[in-house]
């Protein structure tokens, strides 16, 4: 009852109040506009989902040049290609001799490790072949959806939507240093709720799908931000659909990354779509308060143990991202830090679900 009151204060400051406005690059108005007459043109015309030749790709990406190069992740590298005359996303999986770029934090296969040293080259097809197994079957505007996959070469391909703005990650965090002159690229309250909305209607899509699917790996870096600024989320490798394979359920290690990992999902059978919201607390949190999930700058490094006892003690202003000024409306600024509290319950039946949250953030 308490959150309707958010949603509907919420919504009235968004309309209303500057703090809550999205930022002139991204006028709210415009932009919301355009996104929804974008959001309908793809709900009104799904992809369909192609077969490409490993050689056509290999020529798209100039041979998987390093000038194509988008990024890397724990499966491999994905570069940038222009397809059938749309830009697209091709992910390949890592083989030790591609490029030689830093590792980032990546996935654990298994949560009984407590190590942070995840294995740099965890995965073969068998992330690709799962996240085109899930892909397949789900479409969502919320999503980076799959436009299609090779099947002609034992590297398998997979080709995903291009993001042309980068990552929740990176518009959080790219700005954290000590320049302050960077400060002003923040984005603003209203934008940080649209895309923590954006994310959890996301999740909520694959929470309420037949059978539903827990994603297992939500982390701001794969939230991806496409060319009207809407959160979509990506990389399925990790997802598992229910009630489709026991088996494979049962006997499908707990994975994720870690300081977005729930701590009760230690054996398969904790396997629940409470992982994800779990998650989609921390993600909440990092939104809130600019923080990375682990920070070893900081004691506690862990966002959860260093933002929950302030929330608990009713200490909301510190949890607020000092970089910009806290959301004006003091419910706003109550009930956000509430939504995340409750998403990392240690009691998962007390988690709220995906679409109740949904409902509270829910500003459009
Ligand atoms: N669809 C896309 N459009 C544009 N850039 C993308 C896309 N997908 C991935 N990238 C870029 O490639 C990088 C690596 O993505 P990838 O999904 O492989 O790994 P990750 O999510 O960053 O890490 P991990 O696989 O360890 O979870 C991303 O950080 C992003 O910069």
């Amino acid at each position: 009852m308490g959150y309707l009151s958010f949603s509907c204060r919420a919504e009235s400051a968004v309309s209303t109040s500057n703090s809550l406005t999205p930022s002139p690059s991204s006028s709210s108005s415009s932009t919301t506009t355009t996104s929804k007459k974008q959001n309908n043109k793809e709900k009104e015309k799904p992809i369909k989902i192609q077969h490409f030749h490993y050689s056509d790709l290999e020529a798209a990406t100039n041979g998987f040049s390093e000038r194509k190069l988008l990024g890397k992740g724990s499966h491999g590298y994905v570069y940038k290609a222009v397809v059938r005359g749309r830009p697209v996303a091709v992910k390949r999986p890592s083989r030790p001799h591609h490029h030689n770029l830093p590792p980032k934090p990546s996935p654990m296969v298994s949560s009984s490790s407590s190590s942070a040293s995840a294995p740099e080259f965890i995965i073969s097809n068998n992330e690709v072949d799962n996240e085109i197994d899930i892909l397949s079957k789900i479409q969502s505007p919320r999503l980076v959806n799959l436009v299609g996959f090779t099947n002609d070469s034992q590297d398998r391909l997979l080709v995903v939507e291009f993001m042309s703005n980068g990552t929740l990650y990176d518009v959080l965090h790219s700005s954290s240093s000590s320049n302050n002159n960077n400060n002003n690229k923040l984005p603003n309250w209203g934008r940080r709720v649209r895309l923590a909305l954006q994310t959890a209607k996301a999740i909520d899509t694959l929470h309420s799908s037949t059978p539903p699917v827990i994603h297992r790996d939500i982390k701001s870096a794969n939230v991806l931000i496409d060319r009207n600024f809407n959160a979509r989320l990506g990389d399925f490798g990790l997802a598992l659909m229910c009630h489709v394979d026991d088996y494979r359920l049962r006997s499908t290690p707990p994975a994720g990354t870690m300081g977005y990992l729930d701590p009760c999902y230690v054996t398969p059978d904790n396997l629940s779509t409470k992982n994800d919201v779990f998650s989609f607390g921390i993600l909440l949190l990092e939104i809130i308060s600019g923080r990375k999930a682990i920070d070893v700058t900081y004691s506690p490094p862990s966002i959860v143990d260093w933002a929950i006892p302030l929330i608990k003690k009713g200490k909301l202003m510190s949890v607020y991202d000092p970089r910009i000024a806290p959301p004006k409306d003091p419910i706003v600024r109550k009930q956000l830090a509430l939504i995340a509290a409750k998403c990392v319950r240690n009691c998962r039946e007390r988690r709220p679900s995906m679409s109740e949250i949904v409902n509270w953030l829910n500003v459009e």
